[in-house]
């Protein structure tokens, strides 16, 4: 089995082409959960049981876990979505880039320590800064490409050779040519459609990380017809905030579900 071929199965399992964000924020915590040793890894599995028949993928972002000296608890997290939900396919979000003997071991940590599905990594660098990935052609990489945060244009719209904008350098770069086995994504933020819909009409079929609805405001409809693929899918539309923050309550999780189940079918309204 390998990511993409997990993904595909996820998409349509769960006729969902959403991205849980795992984002745990303790200062956004229900208080029943406060001072406990153990607070994230009991939040974050309390959401991926909440929602793990709407997901497409689940998204733990690695700094929420490191600022806590939290990694045993994204381990055992992580662990635990592979055992209790091994349908659903997980993405690391850590955004990896440097020389090839330092990326070989952030490949480890990522794909062995952590048994994460893919991970999120800068292109910045070039080929010899995701050579190491490539040597795990099970497991997904999935390229910064158009970003979703407004600082995003400042280097990823710059006008390269032949008034081409980097962002579509790096779209193409990686569907043709990083993409030797097949493992490739991008991340292309939901707050720039169009620029999703060129990268879209760049890359074919390959899948699409897509943060940028929910807390950050990007467009439910816009996204989806921008990105889709003509089957409908081709999209990890990513949510985090919006979801696990939706009841500070001990209901946080059934709140999570409802938003969840809504921005699901809210998606698939424009599949
Ligand atoms: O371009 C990017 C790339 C990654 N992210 C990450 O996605 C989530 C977004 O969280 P929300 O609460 O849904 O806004 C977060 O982990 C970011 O690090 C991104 O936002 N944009």
């Amino acid at each position: 089995m390998s990511f993409i071929s997990d993904l595909q199965t996820a998409w349509a399992h769960n006729n969902s082409l959403l991205c849980v964000g795992l984002d745990p924020d303790l200062s956004k915590f229900p208080a029943h959960l406060q001072g406990k040793p153990d607070a994230i890894y009991a939040f974050c599995t309390a959401i991926v049981d909440a929602t793990a028949d709407l997901a497409c993928a689940f998204k733990p972002q690695i700094a929420y876990f490191a600022g806590e000296s939290a990694e045993a608890q994204l381990e055992a997290l992580i662990d635990y979505i592979h055992l209790n939900h091994p349908q659903i396919p997980v993405i690391l979000d850590a955004k990896r880039g440097d020389i090839g003997a330092t990326a070989a071991q952030y490949a480890r940590e990522a794909f062995v320590r952590y048994q994460a599905d893919a991970l999120t990594v800068s292109p910045y660098m070039g080929i010899d800064s995701v050579e190491p990935y490539l040597e795990y052609p099970e497991c997904g990489l999935i390229v910064l490409c158009r970003t979703s945060n407004p600082g995003g244009s400042d280097l990823q719209n710059l006008q390269i050779e032949g008034g081409k904008r980097l962002y579509q350098h790096v779209a193409q770069l990686v569907a043709e040519k990083w993409n030797r086995h097949g493992q490739a994504a991008l991340v292309v933020g939901a707050t720039f459609p169009a620029e999703l819909a060129d990268v879209r009409s760049r890359v074919g079929d390959l899948p699409l990380l897509v943060p940028g609805i929910g807390a950050q405001g990007g467009d439910v409809e816009a996204t989806v017809k921008a990105g889709k693929t003509a089957a409908g899918n081709g999209l990890m539309i990513s949510s985090s905030r919006a979801i696990l923050y939706a009841s500070q309550g001990e209901d946080f999780a059934e709140a999570a579900r409802a938003v969840a189940l809504a921005t699901r079918d809210q998606i698939n309204q424009y599949r």
